[in-house]
């Protein structure tokens, strides 16, 4: 038997469920929950046996005890686990894992010794393969329950994340099913060295015993445990780390405190460019004051190499965002430079920039795959951040129009064209779901769109301008399947069919799935 890994009951939503009142008695709300949760199977507090049958999208075990649902962290599919009830809802609860009483054959020891503490990664305990079999599952699982989409060769009865075992294997899913048989969800695509992946690192600093300290948050919490070491960054990233940390000690900068609303240095953000090897180290403060701070950004560029630029940004918003909207730059310049295939890029401090650079190619490949160029096409891509997918449209296309909210993103992406020699590519500030209407009102059509949201994905007046202006195809681009399959659905009523989807593992480790969905009009 395998005793608990550590990962039990860190969730923030473990906490029991109800209230008091301002006499001390128990509010209306605390009673109707506690009346709810007087029906469910199980009681706070109380241990038992529950079988885990598939991943949450925190990569929590969602488990069952006499039918009832609770999620417990730490848990994988096809595990039988001895769990303490920590929080309990109408429908559903929280359970801190005590022991793995029969372990998946998947289960591996999580490499990184403070898996257990650090919110970052939550899948490191499940071997790699297996991981990339349970995101393709998780994918259609959403596509299924969510948009109610076919997914070719679905079988529901592999449940929340594949049933008995920790991920549908690739055959069970389908490959290449015929048109009526549903949308066909390929295995995912994963890394073969899936660590120190990441080009972008954003690092909360705090004080600790009256010392500056910098690493991650505790999972579910704003602790801060004082790594130095981090699998999933590169080495280069972790000495960037050490080098501010020392930098700031040596000159008295204080860390900013969150609780008594004092102090200076609020997080670290590194960005690194993978084929040209720049570096820009943003640090970021709660006020506009950043004492010492030529000299710290001076002390950093002379310790690591390849950094080009050193910018202050001043965030004294709440905790939640990391970058506030002002930032200047301390030493270098503005931006760096990096490259994807053969076309190079520009990067400045405020621009979104995929943070796994090799599955980046991968997915940009697929979406381009998808959008089916010919030469002759015009094309929209909404949500364009630095350019990066439009300008590989733009050598295809006859014409592309990218749109991106952040001002500072566009500004890269037409430098990012000129730079390229790509002139058939222009790009707009502003909401996609704002700026699509106008240009279909202006009168530009569309031959293929491309739209690559964030998490929470596309707004309702986008979805109703796509369908309304009838492009062939479109091309989806999603960090979150959820939001996907809701969206696919609004899509597929309106006469878009999804045909392939791709899931690309940008994320190893952690919970996270990319996905690109090539999607058809149906009268084509
Ligand atoms: C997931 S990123 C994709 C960027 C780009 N396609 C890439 O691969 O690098 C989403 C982008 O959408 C932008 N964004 C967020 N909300 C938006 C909106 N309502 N309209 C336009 N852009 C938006 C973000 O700033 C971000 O650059």
């Amino acid at each position: 038997m395998a005793k608990g890994t550590g990962r039990g009951g860190r969730s923030k939503r473990s906490g029991a469920s109800g209230g008091r009142g301002r006499n001390g008695a128990p509010s209306a709300k605390a009673q109707a929950v506690a009346k709810d949760t007087a029906k469910a199977p199980v009681t706070l507090q109380e241990t038992y046996i529950a079988d885990c049958i598939g991943i949450g999208h925190e990569g929590e075990g969602v488990s069952r005890v006499n039918g009832f649902t609770l999620f417990v962290h730490g848990a994988l599919p096809g595990e039988k686990v001895k769990v303490r009830v920590t929080g309990l809802k109408k429908q559903y609860g929280f359970a801190e894992l005590l022991e793995v009483v029969e372990p998946s054959p998947d289960r591996i020891q999580a490499p990184c010794p403070v898996y257990a503490e650090c919110g970052g990664c939550q899948l490191q305990h499940l071997d790699y393969a297996a991981q990339l079999r349970l995101k393709r599952r998780m994918v259609a699982d959403n596509l299924e329950r969510i948009g109610k989409i076919r997914v070719a060769g679905y079988d529901a009865a592999g449940g929340d994340g594949d049933g008995g075992s920790a991920g549908a294997d690739a055959g069970s899913l389908g490959n290449g099913a015929a048109e009526d048989d549903g949308v066909v969800v390929h295995p995912t695509i994963g890394m073969d060295e899936p660590w120190q992946y990441r080009n972008k690192v954003q690092v909360p600093v705090g004080e600790q015993e009256g010392g500056l300290v910098a690493g991650f948050y505790a999972g579910g919490s704003h602790r801060i445990i004082d790594a130095e070491r981090c699998l999933i960054r590169s080495e280069a990233a972790d000495g960037i780390v050490q080098a501010v940390k020392s930098a700031a000690r040596e000159l008295g900068i204080p860390a900013y405190n969150a609780e008594k609303r004092e102090g200076v240095l609020r997080h670290v953000i590194i960005k690194s460019g993978y084929r040209t090897g720049e570096t820009m180290i943003v640090l970021v403060t709660a006020g506009p004051e950043l004492p010492h701070g030529p000299e710290l950004a001076e002390r950093i560029a002379q310790t690591v190499p390849g950094v080009e630029s050193v910018c202050h940004n001043v965030n004294d918003g709440a905790p939640g965002s990391v970058m506030g909207p002002s930032t200047n730059v301390l030493w270098g310049r503005d931006r760096i430079y990096d490259a994807i295939g053969d076309i190079r890029f520009a990067i400045s401090a405020h621009s979104f920039y995929q943070v796994n650079p090799l599955q980046t190619e991968a997915l940009y490949r697929k979406a381009l795959d998808y959008a089916g160029l010919t030469g002759s096409e015009t094309v929209i891509d909404a949500y364009c951040g630095v350019g990066t997918i439009s300008l590989f449209l733009a050598r295809r296309a006859k014409r592309v129009y990218g749109v991106e909210i952040v001002p500072e993103a566009v500004a890269d992406a037409r430098r990012n064209a000129e730079m390229n020699g790509l002139a058939n590519a222009e790009f707009t500030v502003g909401k996609a779901e704002d700026v699509l209407p106008s240009w279909r009102e202006q009168g530009i059509r569309a031959d293929v769109i491309v739209v690559d949201p964030p998490r929470k994905g596309c707004d309702a007046a986008l979805l109703e301008t796509i369908v309304a202006m009838r492009p062939q195809r479109v091309v989806y681009v999603s960090c979150n399947p959820s939001t996907l399959a809701r969206d696919l659905r609004v899509l597929e009523d309106g006469g878009f069919r999804p045909v392939e989807v791709q899931p690309v593992d940008m994320f190893p480790w952690t919970a996270h799935v990319e996905c690109v969905v090539g999607i058809c009009r149906v009268d084509t």
